[in-house]
């Protein structure tokens, strides 16, 4: 009797939570097809930004996989090729953390692009444990995830106002949250944990947004900020191996899929009930309310000023 009260109470841990994110979950209800549109994923070749190029194939898009490595990513497109029947996926490289890639990536793009309707910024790394700078002498976390997305969008900006209505997606995090941007020190040089680099790094991305999509008023292109909640990826794989092992085990029991992950981004992509929420950020496929240093918008200005200098977007 003890065994089997074990085994029910084993088999209730196992189900109930993917049962619980089964109802708590967005999914994006549009079936808006995409046929004649294109977009670009950075991160595409795994995790979130493979599903989310996935769900933009499968509507028919041409789909360009923004990636830092050439061999994963022609992987990934042979694999979404074969898995949706379509053919109009293909890949470029791009270093997001490096500025100079990021140019050559959109210098290519612009030449080469006729149009570009979907920008989606999900590349990403986890703060790495200790401070690491590129070649640059940026730090490597807010260099990656928010800095080389900052110089695309910018660089992009003629081609998706010339093709509008369009859309930009910045892939942020809830864990943006749980920290204050500090502006006298956006390279993290006074005092740096993984934490604080990664969650300054999304909260950067929310307060681009909101800058963006004031900027951008009334020029046909919106911009949102998303979270996809806890997601199993290879995000993980990168902390310290005790931490990243129990993250996986975890995440079999209570990490949503690649798949469930990419839903708020394909819906602020797609959907037509987010026209007019530019600036918004959503996790579920709905508008969250925002933290207090997003409702700023003086610091969203200043972060603007200041990453327009870092990146040396007005040296062109
Ligand atoms: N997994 C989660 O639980 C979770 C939660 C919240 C937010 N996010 C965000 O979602 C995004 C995608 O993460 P994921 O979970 O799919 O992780 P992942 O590690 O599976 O994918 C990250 C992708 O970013 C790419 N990338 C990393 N550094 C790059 C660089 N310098 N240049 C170009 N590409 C680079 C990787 O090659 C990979 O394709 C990230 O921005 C992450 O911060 C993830």
């Amino acid at each position: 009797m003890e065994m089997l009260i074990s085994v029910v109470i084993a088999c209730l841990i196992a189900v109930l939570p993917k049962l619980y994110m089964k109802l708590i979950i967005g999914v994006c209800k549009s079936n808006a097809d995409l046929s004649g549109k294109t977009a670009i994923v950075t991160g595409a070749n795994t995790g979130l930004g493979y599903a989310t190029a996935l769900c933009f194939a499968r509507r028919h898009a041409r789909v360009i996989l923004a990636c830092q490595n050439a061999e994963k990513a022609e992987k990934a497109v042979m694999k979404i090729q074969k898995t949706t029947g379509n053919q109009n996926i293909t890949y470029k490289v791009i270093d997001t953390s490096d500025l100079a890639s990021v140019r050559k990536f959109a210098q290519q793009i612009i030449q080469e692009e006729k149009h570009l309707e979907i920008l989606v910024n999900n590349a990403g790394i986890a703060g790495p444990f200790r401070r690491h700078t590129t070649k640059k002498n940026m730090e490597l976390t807010m260099a990656t995830n928010y800095f080389g997305h900052f110089l695309l969008t910018n660089l992009l900006l003629d081609l998706l106002k010339k093709s509008s209505p369009s859309r930009i997606i910045n892939v942020s995090s809830s864990v943006h949250r749980w920290i204050k941007l500090d502006l006298s020190d956006l390279m993290l040089k006074n005092f740096y944990n993984m934490h604080k680099a990664y969650a300054s790094s999304k909260l950067a991305m929310v307060l681009f947004t909101k800058e963006l999509s004031k900027r951008l008023k009334d020029q046909g292109v919106s911009v949102y900020s998303v979270e996809p909640g806890t997601v199993r990826t290879d995000f993980f794989n990168k902390f310290p191996p005790v931490m990243s092992e129990i993250f996986r085990v975890i995440g079999v029991f209570y990490f949503r899929s690649p798949e469930e992950g990419a839903q708020t981004a394909v819906h602020c992509a797609v959907a037509d009930d987010v026209i007019g929420l530019s600036g918004h950020h959503f996790a579920e496929c709905a508008i969250m309310e925002d933290c207090a240093q997003a409702k700023d918008a003086g610091i969203a200005k200043k972060l603007w000023e200041q990453s327009e200098q870092i990146c040396g977007l007005n040296e062109n």
